[in-house]
């Protein structure tokens, strides 16, 4: 017991290595434990004893319970056996071991192979795990699957709750003909009080949480682009680690026209991907690019035949997700590494305080008014 302790501890604490559970992940981990509606097991019990004295009180600073004083002595070996292992990671790997013992109903999911689950009660958000996979889709096709101010908070928690769950990997993808227009422009003007600088100053923190989550997402991040993407839904794609796109799709980003500026960490992620020369033709002066052109720009990672994008994608996305996920996890950190993540979260600010303000000015309100009044389409 002492040695599989010792070897999940040093293999947990490797895995982990650039993860942190803050306390209150941690706090709310003891409180889970003790609403766990199934017996964990002993052995489990266990270790989830060794972790918690080692994250609470650090290494074992007591003597050893005399031979014959059996329950102490296996939880003083387990506590232990995890020699010095520093307080943070015993934090965290508490946190992980909590979280798969909570059944995916509570939770988020386990993803039994071959049964799907819906994770979100949402009509315009879908999200359902199945093997391996969390998925989450754009679902409002009769508005070519436009991103309302609600849809933006409920993907943050998602995705929030996707990097907790026992899946591999999270895919985005959108229902119907479109991956997504982008934001919803009648966001601007369902404010509740009709105010637009609330809604600015509203929209602004919206966002800046949304992109956060995309910078922070620990795991491998996969768009299926299964048709034209707009606005926030092509500047996201910088942030996944892999982009697959139908032969229909488009990526069109016309913020000049909307008298908008560039969010979602593009106006860094974008000359960094394709070159400034690149970027700025699609950044400053909205050119829509085929699927063909993203993929030669490096924004793309392969187009398929619209026809067998879906099978083709999603066959060879269930083979990745069977890869040992802390593998998976360790290199995305190290290709996306703290301190790009941090150069991104104050990109990220950025870009939000200057949408702020334009979304005041006259080039912006003006360009929403026209869309709501049918004169202007993109
Ligand atoms: C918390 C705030 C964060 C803000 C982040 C900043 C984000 C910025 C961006 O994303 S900028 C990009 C914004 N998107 C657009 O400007 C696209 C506007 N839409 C269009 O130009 C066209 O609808 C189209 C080219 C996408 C599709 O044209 P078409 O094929 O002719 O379809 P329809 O126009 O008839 O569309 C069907 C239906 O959907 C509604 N709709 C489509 N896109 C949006 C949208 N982005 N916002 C709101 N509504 C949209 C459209 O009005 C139609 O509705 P109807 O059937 O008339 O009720």
């Amino acid at each position: 017991l002492l040695q599989v302790v010792r070897f999940l501890a040093a293999r947990v604490h490797l895995g982990r290595a650039t993860m942190r559970a803050s306390q209150k992940d941690f706090d709310n981990a003891v409180k889970q434990v003790k609403l766990l509606k199934e017996d964990p097991g002993n052995e489990v019990k266990v270790k989830l004893y060794a972790l918690y004295k080692q994250a609470t009180e650090g290494s074992c600073n007591v003597p050893k319970p005399g031979v014959f004083d059996f329950i102490n002595k296996v939880k003083w070996d387990a506590w232990n056996a995890l020699g010095s292992l520093p307080k943070e990671t015993a934090r965290q790997n508490y946190v992980d071991l909590v979280s798969s013992l909570i059944p995916s109903s509570e939770a988020s999911s386990r993803g039994e192979p071959g049964t799907q689950e819906k994770l979100l009660a949402s009509e315009d958000v879908v999200v359902t795990s199945e093997d391996g996979i969390t998925k989450i889709v754009f679902n409002r096709p009769t508005k070519k699957n436009a991103i309302t101010t609600q849809m933006y908070q409920e993907i943050t928690q998602a995705l929030k709750t996707a990097s907790k769950d026992n899946s591999a990997m999270t895919v985005f993808t959108g229902n119907g003909d479109y991956y997504s227009s982008g934001n919803d422009l009648t966001n601007f003007t369902s404010t509740p009080s009709g105010n637009i600088e609330e809604f600015a100053k509203r929209g602004a923190d919206i966002l800046r949480d949304f992109v956060d989550t995309f910078i922070d997402f620990p795991k491998p991040l996969v768009a299926v682009v299964n048709g034209p993407a707009v606005g926030i839904s092509v500047t996201t794609l910088g942030l996944f680690d892999v982009v697959y796109a139908s032969d229909k799709a488009t990526f069109h980003t016309p913020f000049s026209h909307l008298g908008q500026t560039p969010e979602a960490c593009s106006s860094y992620t974008f000359p960094k991907i394709m070159g400034p020369a690149k970027a700025n033709e699609m950044l400053i002066f909205g050119k829509k690019l085929t699927a063909g052109e993203a993929y030669a720009q490096g924004l793309v990672t392969e187009v398929f035949p619209d026809s067998t994008l879906q099978k083709e994608v999603w066959a060879r996305l269930k083979a990745y997700a069977k890869l040992p996920p802390n593998a998976m996890r360790i290199s995305k950190s190290l290709i996306k590494s703290s301190s790009e993540r941090e150069k991104l979260h104050a990109v990220n600010a950025e870009e939000c305080t200057t949408l702020q303000a334009r979304w005041l000015s006259e080039e912006c309100i003006g360009a929403v008014t026209s869309f709501m009044s049918r004169k202007a389409k993109l």
